[in-house]
């Protein structure tokens, strides 16, 4: 067995001391703020840790380069490497709307079965941000990652295909509800009590793990009553089954009592819920949605505390250990090449993936040099645009600024 390999053996994750992670580099702005992320991860472990731990990071290739390397957009290759060595980070891959393939990203959560994506949100000091109480925002989204409208199940307008699954539903389903039957495209949305209800245990774990007050099931449940309702009532459900939570003031909110911990259990209807987190975002900590439900709240939140460039994420499954980690935005192609484009979402999804690895030493000292780094006003364009006096900085350049704030006392002695 190749020693240098992560493995995962009843629940615990096995991290060598020089561990293979494989890293694919991304589309768009995916090559300019991978280099900044390695190049701030590598500075951090050797400042943490000096020679005694190190990443052997491996290339694989999917989207743009896959395809000039190897006339595939997702080599099967690529998924064995991160099936064998577990743990991996991404930059972000380019899908085309309306035709052509499907998104790569969401068929990497797919077939590796990713079932939560985690996207921590939180203020950093003098970040700008467009509310007035932005350290109120503190939330945590687990997304279910595999299933609902993103499962791909869809019959595009005009084809014999989607005539056969329309004269289905009118004829032997009794549907009368499709409104333009002869230019309908027609979309189903699975949502299983099994994904459902590991997604929630693993929001309720993560919550009691790290003493958060309240779990909030989103939900569109009041419309999509059997897909977004049974959704939120499966979630009740596991509370009470696997965490023993009792009603709260009569139900349906729950509550669970663990080691003097109080942890409340509830839920809000999406709509309401998005314009609650900008009138009062202290009444949320862990978020556990569906797949679009958590992709628009992602970027929705991710936008109160300074934009979608100090966004991370990872895409976890809790059984296998498998986890892919990326920033939550996307390839943003009119930034290709510029080198301008903020890679802080991307490093902070490299102390995400630290964190995962229990190389915390590491991971604190990215933040607080990141920390550092901004309220110096040292800043690449989106947050130059939005503050006074700031020194714009490029891509590669923050990278480097940040290295540079990880020798600086303030940080060092804090540790
Ligand atoms: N996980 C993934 O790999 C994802 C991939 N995608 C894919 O990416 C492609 C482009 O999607 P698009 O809708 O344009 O969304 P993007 O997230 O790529 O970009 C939208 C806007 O967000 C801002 N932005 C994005 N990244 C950064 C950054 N690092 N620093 C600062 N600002 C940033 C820019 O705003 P401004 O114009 O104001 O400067 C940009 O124009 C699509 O093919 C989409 O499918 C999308 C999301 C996730
Ligand atoms: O895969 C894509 O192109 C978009 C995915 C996305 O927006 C997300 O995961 O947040
Ligand atoms: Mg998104």
């Amino acid at each position: 067995m190749n020693e240098n390999k992560i493995t995962f053996e009843n629940g615990k994750l096995y991290v060598p001391s020089h561990p293979v992670i494989p890293f694919i580099e991304g589309d768009g702005i995916g090559p300019d703020i991978w280099r900044a992320t390695k190049q701030v991860m590598d500075a951090a472990i050797e400042k943490a840790y000096g020679e005694s731990k190190k990443i052997e990071w491996k290339e694989i290739y999917a989207g743009e380069k896959a395809y000039e390397k190897t006339g595939e957009w997702l080599p099967e290759d690529t998924l064995n490497n991160i099936r064998e060595y577990l743990v991996a980070i991404k930059g972000p891959l380019t899908t085309p709307i309306g035709g052509g393939m499907r998104s790569l990203n969401v068929a990497l959560r797919q077939q590796l079965d990713l079932y939560a994506c985690v996207r921590p949100v939180r203020w950093y000091i003098g970040v700008p941000s467009p509310v007035k109480h932005p350290e109120k925002v503190d939330m945590v989204i687990y997304r279910e990652n595999t299933e609902d409208i993103y499962a791909g199940i869809e019959w595009m307008s005009g084809t014999p295909e989607l005539e056969r699954v329309k004269n289905f539903l009118i004829n032997e389903m009794g549907v009368t509800a499709i409104r333009f039957p002869d230019t309908v495209s027609i979309g189903i949305k699975p949502v299983s009590k099994e994904g459902s209800e590991r997604l929630v245990r693993a929001a309720i774990k993560f919550a009691l793990d790290t003493e958060k007050k309240s779990v909030t099931i989103v939900h569109k449940g009041n419309i999509m009553k059997f897909t977004e309702g049974k959704f939120k009532e499966w979630g009740y459900q596991l509370a009470k089954d696997e965490f023993g939570a009792k009603d709260f003031e009569g139900g349906p909110w729950q509550i669970i009592e663990k080691d003097g911990h109080k942890l409340i259990i509830k839920d809000v209807i999406a709509d309401a819920f998005l314009q609650q987190i900008i009138l009062r975002p202290s009444q949320y900590d862990v978020i556990a949605t569906l797949n679009l439900n958590g992709d628009y709240i992602s970027d929705a939140l991710a936008a109160i505390v300074g934009g979608i460039g100090i966004a991370p994420g990872a895409n976890i499954n809790y059984t296998t250990g498998v986890s892919i980690f990326e920033a939550t935005h996307g390839t943003a192609p009119k930034y290709k090449d510029q080198d301008k484009v903020n890679p802080s979402s991307e490093i902070l999804s490299g102390v995400m993936m630290l964190e995962y690895l229990g190389w915390q030493e590491a991971a604190d000292l990215i933040v607080k040099a990141i920390e550092r780094t901004i309220t110096n006003k040292t800043v690449t364009y989106d947050f130059a645009r939005l503050m006074d006096g700031a020194t714009l900085l490029k891509c590669s350049e923050f990278g480097q600024a940040v290295v540079k704030n990880m020798s600086h006392p303030s940080i060092l002695t804090t540790r």
